[in-house]
């Protein structure tokens, strides 16, 4: 480019960094004062609630001053959040203000609009910086040269885009910049892939692809699919729809209402810096066991993970049907037709205890719902139930104000406590009234009491504790053995209800069987969902069975769905086409805006990684690379008596130009071997297992399928034979632990290589 545009472009890049220092200063300043404010009124708030709560008559006061000093206390912390963030922000700007450029002409009129993090105006109000999620910024990720349109909220509006240019800047430097025609150009993703992986994700706002931002970018799918081969950008591509949805709906959407199944534990601690580099406030994250291990208290539940473990060293063909048919969308209908056909002596009743002893029985519960018109559905039934003896408790607690031993335990209670019990009645004026008139306070008192002590009584009832979930889980386990469900012979759905029933005793319970159980439980008693909940992401959708995904749905009814993921990284179930997926997901969510999104190039990994990756898939040829070049992986055949060295040479090689090396297994197992042949020969590194949720070192040791969504500099692949990797059901395996790879990648087979290896041995560099 002329040596006078890249003077015209350092000196209006000068000038910002000029006004963004400028407000910098005058943004501190502000958020000193609002934190000397805070720090003031938090300091009084203090002093003031301390003084008058032991002098009873100034109580009421004192409740309403407190709320009061609560909400100054409230409004000045938030003052102080705002005013942080723009300093975040202008720092932000200063390290580097822009990284794009669209010139564009709109009814006749040129303008100049500079794309950066974050937006930026001048004292007269003129944008110097657009936020990268503005609707005008639009353009740049999406516009060829040539007529282009974007949302406005008065409708589409048309413009011509005349030039796009794009930068790289480290404060008042220039880099690097260069106009591109189409979308944005190799030059810069070829710099942002090149570089070394620090263990964290970054964000790709500067090079976000045509592809990637569709799915940025979608306010009105209810619905989305993205099918994403390796290294797409599935996940970076959640984490800038995010920050585009938080700019977007700023008013109505929070962080808390965004919540994203993520794969493992160390995935979430992996994209943790993401949004907050993009000024955002992190989502929700949960992996699916923490999910169901919420909902199940009390219960251990066994992880995709110990499934997958256990699955190794008991391939039965019986156990994977009956797990099959536990995961479908059908055991849901199941559920329902069991439901339906269920008599009231079938529904499983249990008492309710307080202290100790039983305050509402089995029987009485049983012969409730029993006497309850048929007409309705249980879960009407079930509701009736609940509310019933949910106000027979309340009429109880009225009873037992004179009650002896409640009249004995007022008796008990200090003067605080006493004190304590009368506040807690909100109702003003009657306390006022009640004030006066000794017997009514008491009354009062021991009705507070009552509420108290009682609550747990009511929180059972509340929350159905009067169905026994598990008997009732067991007995509709044996109504499949009935109706032999999916076409199994009811002896089996038996030895299943046998096992279910055996784990529950020891407080555990089998992966596929958690969502059932909860479905079962929910449907019963109509409970379970979260209105709050406005977006669910689900990374890595093909690790999720039908029947969960029903159950999200289900938890969440009011939420839009983003489902993303790769069919060819299926380790845990078959391999379905992202068609295939879409049907089945649009009938089972049954959404009206739905949208499929194919994300076919992959840009983590060289070339030279994704050629022999692809070659691994029947259908690989469809995957297209981005051209980073590099070198060949490697492969090398050893023995089991120099394994050990192998795999140590190899860790030396690959740590003289990489910094971080992980050693994928197959299994924990595996894994637990390779650390120990590191020990032997001093190699420091670091062996992770699924309750891990970060890493400090540089070498890791770790099974493929937690994995699942990392990325590293170098991989060794370690044990890649034919006896580790037998057939067919392995490819995903295989792809996936090649895919995790950005620069190198090592294969090391104890025995003969796996025939899926040796028939891409033209993709590989052979060791001697
Ligand atoms: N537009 C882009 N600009 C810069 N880097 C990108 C872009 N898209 C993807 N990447 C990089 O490619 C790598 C892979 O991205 P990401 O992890 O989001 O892919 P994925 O589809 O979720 O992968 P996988 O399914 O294999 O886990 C990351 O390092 C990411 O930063």
């Amino acid at each position: 480019m002329e040596e006078k545009e890249w003077q015209i472009e350092s000196d209006r890049l000068n000038r910002v960094v000029d006004e963004i220092e400028t407000q910098l200063v005058g943004a501190q300043a502000d958020y000193e004062q609002a934190h000397a404010e805070t720090f003031a009124v938090e300091s009084n708030y203090g002093a003031n609630t301390s003084i008058n709560t032991i002098e009873e008559d100034d109580t009421m006061e004192t409740n309403a001053e407190i709320q009061q000093q609560r909400n100054i206390v409230a409004r000045v912390t938030e003052t102080e959040q705002i005013m942080e963030k723009i300093v975040t922000t202008l720092h932000t700007l200063e390290a580097s203000p822009y990284f794009g450029r669209v010139d564009i002409i709109e009814d006749g009129d040129p303008e100049t609009l500079y794309i950066g993090l974050a937006s930026l105006q001048d004292s007269d109000n003129d944008f110097l910086i657009n936020d990268w999620r503005a609707p005008i910024s639009g353009v740049y990720y999406n516009g060829s040269l040539g007529p282009v349109t974007y949302p406005t909220p008065m409708g589409d509006q048309q413009a011509e885009l005349t030039k796009k240019r794009q930068y790289t800047i480290e404060g008042r430097d220039i880099i690097n910049m260069f106009d591109t025609d189409v979308t944005i150009g190799d030059e810069m993703l070829q710099y942002a892939l090149g570089q070394q992986n620090d263990q964290t994700m970054h964000n790709i706002v500067a090079t976000i692809q045509q592809e990637q931002n569709q799915i940025i970018r979608d306010t009105t799918s209810d619905l989305m699919v993205v099918q994403g081969v390796a290294g797409s950008g599935k996940t970076s591509a959640i984490l800038q729809r995010i920050a585009f949805l938080l700019f977007h709906a700023r008013e109505n959407l929070n962080s808390d209402q965004i919540v994203l199944f993520s794969p493992n534990r160390l995935f979430s601690s992996y994209i943790a810096d993401v949004l907050p580099s993009l000024g955002e406030r992190n989502m929700r994250q949960v992996t699916m066991s923490e999910f169901l291990s919420a909902r199940l208290q009390g219960l251990t539940v066994q992880t995709l993970f110990n499934q997958y473990e256990q699955d190794q060293h008991q391939p039965q063909a019986i156990r994977q049907q009956l797990q099959t048919a536990m995961e479908s969308a059908e055991l849901k209908d199941a559920l329902q037709a069991y439901l339906a056909q269920l008599a009231p002596d079938q529904v499983q009743f249990t008492d309710v205890y307080f202290n100790g002893e039983k305050w509402f029985t089995q029987t009485e519960f049983a012969d409730y719902f029993a006497q309850l018109p048929a007409a309705y559905s249980v879960m009407g039934r079930m509701q009736q139930t609940k509310k019933h003896f949910m106000e027979l408790l309340q009429n109880q607690m009225v009873e037992l104000r004179q009650a002896d031993w409640v009249l004995d335990a007022l008796n008990q209670l200090d003067d605080t406590q006493y004190h304590q019990l009368l506040n807690e009645d909100d109702d003003v004026e009657a306390f006022s009234e009640a004030d006066v008139d000794l017997d009514a306070t008491l009354d009062q008192v021991a009705g507070a009491y009552l509420t108290q002590t009682l609550q747990p009584l009511d929180d059972a009832l509340y929350n159905t504790q009067f169905i026994d979930v598990y008997r009732q889980f067991s007995d509709f386990l044996a109504y499949l053995a009935e109706t032999a469900f999916a076409g199994i012979d009811g002896k089996w759905w038996l030895t299943k209800q046998q096992r279910f029933e055996n784990q529950v005793e020891q407080h555990q319970i089998d992966y596929e069987d958690a969502v059932p159980l909860l479905f079962l439980r929910d449907l019963m008693t109509g409970s379970g969902t979260n209105q709050f909940m406005q977006y669910v992401f689900v990374d890595e959708m093909q690790d999720y069975a039908m029947i969960q995904m029903l159950y999200l749905k289900h938890a969440f009814p009011n939420a839009k769905f983003t489902l993303l993921g790769d069919a060819e990284q299926a380790l845990f179930r078959a391999v379905q086409t992202p068609e295939e997926l879409m049907q089945a997901y649009a009938d089972a969510f049954q959404v009206k805006q739905r949208r499929l999104i194919k994300l076919n190039k992959s840009y983590r990994s060289t070339q030279q990684i994704m050629n022999f990756a692809k070659a691994l898939l029947p259908d690989g040829d469809s995957i297209q690379t981005f051209q980073r070049l590099g070198e060949k992986p490697t492969l090398k055949q050893t023995t089991s008596v120099e394994v050990a060295d192998a795999l140590t040479q190899t860790l030396d090689r690959l740590l003289n130009t990489q910094q971080t090396v992980a050693i994928l297994t197959k299994t924990q197992d595996q894994a637990e071997v390779v650390s120990a042949f590191l020990d032997q020969n001093n190699r420091p590194h670091q062996l992770l297992n699924a309750d891990d949720r970060n890493w400090t070192s540089n070498v890791l040791v770790l099974p493929i399928y937690l994995a699942k969504g990392l990325e590293f500099d170098a991989v060794i692949g370690y044990d890649v034979s034919q006896e580790n990797y037998p057939d067919e059901t392995s490819t995903g395996l295989l792809y996936t632990l090649a895919s995790r790879a950005m620069h190198e990648l090592a294969l090391i087979s104890v025995g003969p290589v796996t025939q899926l290896i040796t028939k891409v041995a033209d993709t590989l560099t052979f060791l001697e």
